[in-house]
């Protein structure tokens, strides 16, 4: 059944997206149940913030693929503080540190080289293609499904509210120093959604557009799940950890064979 054909308005629309999120985001995953609730040793937590590290190197990445197909110079100057946001400002514009060296900080924080971290050597597989999809999708699909995809970021900021204090309160090599990364995209996402959800409502004009809109929040949605799958595989459920990937400290023995 096509559940998302037929919508009428921009209404509808979002009516739609805020009930694919609210089924389908990744909030709801186990992985992040356990994260969050602190159930989490420490080099599980390890093995979550290197792999996410493989997501927020390829976020610019993919920001940068849909500016480059943008005839729209309002829209490029929009979209290119996403890439500021992640990268840092030249000459120290805004503060000058970006997001990627605030990920950096988390993870040095939780013991983790950062260096190693940087090289991408101990991704997960299914994590590498998962984010791989994303940045392909952006650079393939129609500019309004690379800007639908970016959608997710509508429910980022009640998850971001839940895993500062969660982690802060669930493990005890967790610091606030640490936790910068998800503090200012308290503020930073709800801008950026707030932009991607105007764009969509206003250039979604038919249902069949609305419907590709769902989709590409869909394939978003799967996008994380998947990441999250991989991790809980290998890193909780005992499923064995891929030659090459990263292996904590309290896991060595557990490689798959
Ligand atoms: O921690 C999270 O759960 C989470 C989720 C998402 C998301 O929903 O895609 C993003 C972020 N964080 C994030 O920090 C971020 O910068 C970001 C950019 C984007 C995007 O698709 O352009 N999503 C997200």
């Amino acid at each position: 059944m096509r559940r998302y054909a037929g919508l009428a308005s921009a209404e509808e629309l979002e009516k739609a997206l805020r009930e694919i999120g609210a089924e389908r985001y990744h909030n709801l995953h186990p992985f992040h149940r356990l994260l969050h609730g602190g159930r989490l040793n420490r080099g599980q937590v390890q093995a979550w913030a290197l792999n996410r590290y493989y997501y927020q190197s390829r976020i610019p990445m993919k920001d940068a693929a849909l500016l480059a197909r943008c005839t729209d110079p309002g829209l490029r100057r929009e979209w290119l503080q996403r890439i500021l946001d992640h990268d840092g400002a030249p000459g120290g514009r805004e503060g000058g540190e970006g997001g990627i060296e605030r990920w950096l900080r988390l993870c040095e924080g939780l013991g983790l080289d950062p260096v190693y971290v940087g090289g991408e050597t101990g991704i997960l597989p299914a994590v590498r293609f998962a984010v791989d999809a994303y940045r392909h999708f952006v650079a393939e699909r129609s500019l309004l499904e690379a800007v639908a995809s970016s959608l997710t970021e509508l429910f980022a900021p009640g998850i971001h509210a839940e895993r500062i204090p969660g982690m802060l309160a669930g493990y005890d090599f967790v610091s606030e120093s640490m936790m910068g990364y998800f503090r200012i995209r308290l503020t930073q996402a709800p801008r950026d959604s707030g932009f991607a959800l105007d764009y969509v409502r206003e250039h979604a004009d038919s249902p069949e557009s609305r419907e590709a809109v769902c989709n590409a929040l869909i394939f978003k949605c799967d996008v994380l799940w998947a990441q999250l799958d991989a991790l809980h595989h290998a890193y909780v459920l005992g499923g064995g950890i891929p030659a090459g990937a990263f292996v904590p400290e309290d896991m060595t023995g557990r490689a798959a064979s």
